[in-house]
């Protein structure tokens, strides 16, 4: 049987295909999507929902040329198969494979690389400033969802994109949904444009009737269209953009490619910033994610016929351990309060969400409000828990320092994947919240072990007084070091186990350093405290002498114990999740130096000070020295070098 999908194999082939196959093809694209995502995992729901609308793009536009910005990114799997990638799929998201993102290093169509949200009015509109001082003539289109226009940075462009003076068409793919439900007033608007099928149909009965009267109906309408008074709102839909000085049009169907074209077409003749409302479904075409688009939004392997996950069974992750700790945590003090931008299921916030739907928050795409709403929420007295990943906690660096800090404020801030995520790659990696977080004052930043103990910090930050950060990896919580329970205690560590060595009297006394090189000491935060204990038992095993500590608190930090091991470990070694500079490894390479501790060496295990592409977070730590054995062979290599 011949394929339609086999004709592209390049930008633009799509042109070339009689318009009675769009049915066909639309067909073809999503049973391949369905077939590879299943095998491969990746964001299947959203990319369904734009099948259409992505070939209707495509026919409209010539690529390299024109410039498509997709919001987020993770919607242009059809914009990759469209730009002959279609033979990359079967490593979607893998080590050096396909991005589930754009990425233009991949493909000269890609022409900006995305994958946190809500930028892409910014970018498109830096786009059409460029293309009219450059003199160049090109389209520039963006395609945002409408969770991502819940996202602050989306109305911050839409408020400046008033004063362009050539076409910036944005395309509003609205299908009602974020990854959860979509919420607030925004997606309230859209819903009464999408749905309120008497005021639609009303509309357009005044606009055909006028359009009627014979050689004045069009004028009138012209007119009316132009207008600020009040009938206008009753005859033109989306006065909201309208007022803001954006062309409006829609809503329009986004499954049907002619209607799409149309808009297109009727956009491009406007000389300012034009917005298309799309109304699309997101899971189109596959009953278990039209069903459940929340599930397919992003998937693992999973079974075609069933929709069901391969690897039904899971192990508990850290994720996990949050969503019950909270839960409870609520039970008991009803001045908890829990915030989310957008991820309640991906946060775990979802249980609570459940069991105290009155204290639960859900501010939509909208990291730096959502920290500075807890910080409004503490002032009026209540413990607010905000659970946003290490990645898009980056947005609110400055209502981190600025509001919460500086007014010392216990808000508590759970920071799920923080280190390496894995399949989406270099702009959702968490490698970075230590260096940016670790220098505001009254921070309090602490990470745990294993599942255990990351339950003890969640009560602890539960009746800590001032801000505390606690971050904690994507997947698997660790289940090992159960033995090791001590309390948690401001500012200390924990001694996993220590080198039992006597010293001379009086050096112990006067708290000097004897610093012999074989007695290592590793420093380890969080995830790393697993790899540590791996890398220790086999140093032992081998006849090295080596203590473990748990730091526990990143920030402050045990300088008491620091101290103290410093009297008898001439070799130390930290190792931490996150990138070098500015981290935890820089802050005792600091330490080392102010108390002139000039006889201990130090080795720094951190990630490399790079963007990091996607990958099973395996391979990436092997490739990137992170794994056990690589570890240890260059501790090996440091004593020897040192000795
Ligand atoms: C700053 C930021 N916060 C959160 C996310 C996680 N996220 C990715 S897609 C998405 C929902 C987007 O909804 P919408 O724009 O409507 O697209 P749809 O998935 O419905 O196609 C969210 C919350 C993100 N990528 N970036
Ligand atoms: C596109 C996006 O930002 C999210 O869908 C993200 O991929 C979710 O990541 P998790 O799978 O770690 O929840
Ligand atoms: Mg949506």
């Amino acid at each position: 049987m011949t394929h339609i999908l086999d004709e592209i194999n390049q930008a633009n082939d799509i042109k070339k295909i009689d318009s009675a196959e769009y049915k066909k093809l639309a067909a073809e694209i999503r049973k391949f999507l369905v077939q590879n995502i299943s095998k491969t995992g990746g964001h299947l729901a959203s990319n369904l929902g734009a099948v259409e609308l992505t070939m209707a793009l495509h026919l409209y536009l010539d690529f390299p040329k024109d410039r498509l910005v997709w919001d987020v990114g993770h919607q242009a799997y059809t914009h990759k198969l469209l730009t002959g990638r279609k033979k990359e799929f079967t490593t979607l998201r893998t080590y050096e494979g396909l991005s589930g993102f754009p990425k233009k290093k991949e493909s000269i169509c890609d022409a900006f690389d995305t994958g946190h949200s809500s930028t892409s009015i910014s970018a498109a509109m830096g786009l059409v400033n460029a293309r009219e001082l450059s003199g160049e003539d090109y389209r520039v289109v963006a395609v945002i969802g409408d969770g991502a226009l819940s996202g602050g940075m989306a109305f911050e462009a839409l408020n400046n994109a008033e004063g362009l003076h050539s076409n910036l068409t944005i395309v509003l793919n609205d299908n009602n949904m974020s990854i959860s439900e979509n919420v607030g007033g925004m997606a309230n608007y859209l819903g009464q444009l999408r749905t309120d099928t008497k005021y639609n149909n009303f509309k357009s009965s005044v606009e055909n009737f006028l359009k009627k009267i014979p050689g004045i109906g069009n004028a009138i309408m012209d007119k009316l269209k132009k207008s600020k008074d009040s009938l206008k709102r009753l005859v033109i839909p989306g006065m909201l953009f309208e007022d803001m000085g954006i062309t409006y049009i829609g809503p329009i169907d986004g499954h049907d490619i002619n209607q799409l074209m149309t808009a297109f077409a009727s956009a491009s003749k406007v000389k300012e910033a034009v917005l298309i409302h799309v109304v699309t479904k997101k899971g189109k075409g596959y009953k278990p994610a039209e069903q459940n688009p929340s599930k397919f939004h992003g998937v693992e392997a999973f079974d075609v016929k069933t929709g069901e996950n391969f690897n039904s069974k899971k192990d508990t992750t850290y994720t996990e351990v949050f969503s019950d700790t909270i839960t409870e945590l609520g039970k008991c003090n009803e001045k908890i309060v829990a915030i989310t931008a957008a991820m309640p299921s991906g946060t775990g916030l979802n249980k609570f969400m459940k069991s105290y739907p009155e204290r639960f928050f859900d501010v939509g795409i909208a990291e730096e409000h959502a920290v500075t709403y807890a910080a409004g929420l503490a002032v009026g007295g209540m413990k607010p828990f905000v659970a946003i990943y290490s990645t898009f906690l980056q947005r609110a660096y400055d209502q981190i320092l600025h509001d919460v800090c500086i007014s010392n404020l216990p808000v508590v801030f759970a920071i799920d994947r923080a280190g390496l995520v894995g399949n989406d790659g270099e702009t959702h990696q968490g490698i970075f919240d230590i260096s940016y977080l670790s220098h505001m004052p009254s921070l309090t930043f602490v990470a745990p072990k294993n599942a255990w103990e990351l339950k003890e910090m969640l009560i602890y930050a539960g009746s800590f007084q001032g801000p505390i950060a606690i971050r904690y990896p994507r997947g698997k919580a660790y289940q090992g070091l159960k033995e090791y329970k001590q309390p948690i205690e401001y500012g200390k560590g924990e001694i996993i186990y220590e080198i039992s060595e006597s010293l001379p009297k009086e050096l112990k006394e006067m708290g000097k350093s004897q610093a012999n090189k074989k007695n290592i000491v590793l420093l380890a935060v969080g995830s790393m405290v697993e790899t540590a204990e791996n890398v220790s038992r086999a140093l032992l095993g081998s006849g090295h002498k080596v203590t473990l500590v748990n730091m526990r608190f990143i920030k402050p930090f045990d300088e008491e114990l620091l101290h103290r091991l410093a009297v008898n470990h001439g070799s130390w070694v930290t190792l931490e999740e996150n990138v070098k500079l500015g981290g935890f490894g820089e802050r005792i390479t600091g330490f080392l130096m102010e108390h002139n501790y000039r006889e201990i060496n130090q080795l720094n295990i951190s990630l490399p000070d790079q963007f990091i592409e996607q990958g099973d977070v395996a391979v990436l730590k092997e490739k990137l020295g992170m794994d056990s054995e690589s570890i240890k062979l260059k501790i090996l290599e440091f004593i020897n070098s040192n000795a």
